[in-house]
C-alpha cells in the first residue's frame, strides 16, 4: 500500500512510547507531563489487551484488534486507538502532541500501524517516533525469554537504557551491544529514572535516519557492527579496521547485515545503498518485497534519490504497509544517494541486495 502523506504542518506528532514491563515507561511519562517545557501533551494510555491487576473480568472489546481485508495477518490496526485519537481530535488545539503509551508486553506493531492505516487519523496525526525504555538491569534476560522484548527493541526509533544506576559500566556496555546487534538504527541514550532531557525522546520530526547519519556518518558504511556478524557471513573480519572506512568499498558493498547468536530467526537488520534510483523499477519493488516478506519485516524506512527528481523521496513502513512522500530538495553539497534499511526476521540480504541493486537507475 503506498500512499502520500498528508501534510505534516498540519498533523499532531505522535509519539509510541513502548517497553517491556517495569522498565520505566510510567516514570518517563510523568516527567513529560510534570516538566515545564512549553509543550502541551494528550496521553492516551492504553490497557490494549491487557487485564488490569485488580480487573478479574476480562472485557472482549478491550482487546480490538483489526485484521486487515488485505489478507495479511501482520497488518492491523486498533480500533479503539482510532476513535481515541478521534476523540481527542475533536479538541484540537488544546494540545501539542500526542502520547501513546502501550502496555509492557504490546505489540508495537498495531498500534504503529494505525498511524499509518486508518484515513481519518491520517489526516490528522502522523507517527512521530517509536520510544522504547529498556531496563538494563532485566532486558538481557527479557531479550531471551520473549519475542516481544526483541520485538520493541527493533521496533524503535529512540531508545532509552534505564535504570544505569543498577548495572555496572560493564553490563550496561553489554545492554548497549545486545541493543544495538537489534536495532543498529535506533538513537540511544542511557538515563538513571528516565532523567533525560525531554527534545531527546519527543518530536524527533518522523525516523529521522538523517539525524542518525549527522551523529555517526559511518553508520551505514559496511564494517561498522562486523563484530556482530554471525558464523554464516563472510565478511573478512580481518579488514574491520574501523579507523580505515576505505573498506566500504570490498566485500558487500553496498551494506551491510547484522544478526546476533545462531538463531536464523532472531532480528537482524539490513541496509541497502545506491545512487539514483528508477522509481518505475522501485515502486514495484518494494510493493513486492513488503507483500511477499511482510509479516517478517518489523520496519522499513529509507530515503531515496529518484532519477531526474531534485526532491528526496522519504519511506517507511511497518510489515506490509509502505508509505512514503517528497521531503526536500537535495541540497547542493549533498551526495545523492538512496539509503533503505530492513529491520526484521528471516531476511534473505543476498536477494535484497540483487534485487535492490536492480533498481538503480
Ligand atoms: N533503580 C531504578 N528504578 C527505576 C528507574 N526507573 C524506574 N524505576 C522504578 O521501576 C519501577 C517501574 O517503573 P515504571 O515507570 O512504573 O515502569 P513501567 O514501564 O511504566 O511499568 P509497567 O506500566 O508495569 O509496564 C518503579 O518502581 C520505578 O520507580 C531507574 O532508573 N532506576
Amino acid at each position: 500500500m503506498m500512499s502520500a502523506t498528508q501534510d505534516a504542518r498540519t498533523q499532531i506528532p505522535v509519539t509510541v512510547l513502548t517497553g517491556y514491563l517495569g522498565a520505566g515507561k510510567t516514570t518517563l511519562l510523568n516527567r513529560i507531563l510534570t516538566e515545564n517545557h512549553g509543550q502541551r501533551y494528550a496521553v492516551i494510555v492504553n490497557e490494549f489487551g491487557e487485564v488490569g491487576i485488580d480487573n478479574d473480568l476480562l472485557v472482549e472489546s478491550d482487546e480490538e484488534i483489526f485484521e486487515m481485508n488485505n489478507g495479511c495477518i501482520c497488518c492491523t490496526v486498533r480500533g479503539d486507538l482510532i476513535r481515541t485519537v478521534q476523540n481527542l481530535m475533536k479538541r484540537k488545539g488544546a494540545f501539542d502532541a500526542i502520547i501513546v503509551e502501550t502496555t509492557g508486553v504490546a505489540d508495537p506493531a498495531p498500534v504503529a500501524q494505525t498511524f499509518f492505516m486508518d484515513d481519518d487519523v491520517r489526516a490528522s496525526a502522523r507517527l512521530d517516533a517509536v520510544v522504547a525504555v529498556v531496563d538494563a538491569r532485566h532486558v538481557l534476560q527479557r531479550l531471551e525469554d520473549t519475542e516481544e522484548a526483541e520485538d520493541q527493541v527493533a521496533f524503535a526509533d529512540v531508545i532509552l537504557i534505564n535504570k544505569t544506576d543498577l548495572v555496572s559500566a560493564e553490563e550496561l556496555a553489554n545492554v548497549e551491544a545486545r541493543v544495538r546487534a537489534i536495532n543498529p538504527y535506533a538513537v540511544l541514550h542511557r538515563s538513571e529514572r528516565c532523567g533525560i532531557d525531554i527534545a531527546k525522546v519527543l518530536d524527533r520530526g518522523a525516523f529521522d535516519l538523517d539525524r542518525i547519519l549527522s551523529l555517526d556518518p559511518h553508520f551505514l558504511e559496511h564494517g561498522h557492527h562486523a563484530d556482530e556478524c554471525g558464523p554464516d557471513c563472510d565478511h573478512d573480519h580481518h579488514d574491520h579496521d574501523h579507523g580505515d572506512h576505505d573498506h566500504k568499498h570490498h566485500d558487500h558493498g553496498n551494506g551491510h547485515h547484522h544478526h546476533h547468536e545462531d538463531d536464523p530467526h532472531s532480528v537482524k537488520s539490513i541496509s541497502l545503498r545506491a545512487g539514483d534510483l528508477n522509481p518505475d523499477m522501485f515502486f514495484p519493488w518494494i510493493n513486492q518485497v513488503t507483500q511477499v516478506q511482510g509479516p517478517n519485516i518489523l520496519r522499513m524506512k529509507g530515503i531515496l534519490a529518484f532519477s531526474g527528481d531534485p526532491q528526496r523521496y522519504v519511506i517507511q513502513g511497518v510489515h506490509m504497509i509502505v508509505e512514503g512522500d517528497h521531503q526536500r530538495d537535495w541540497k547542493a553539497d549533498e551526495p545523492r544517494e538512496s539509503r533503505l534499511v530492513f529491520i526484521g526476521r528471516d531476511l534473505n540480504w543476498d536477494v535484497l541486495k540483487s534485487s535492490f541493486q536492480a533498481c538503480v537507475a
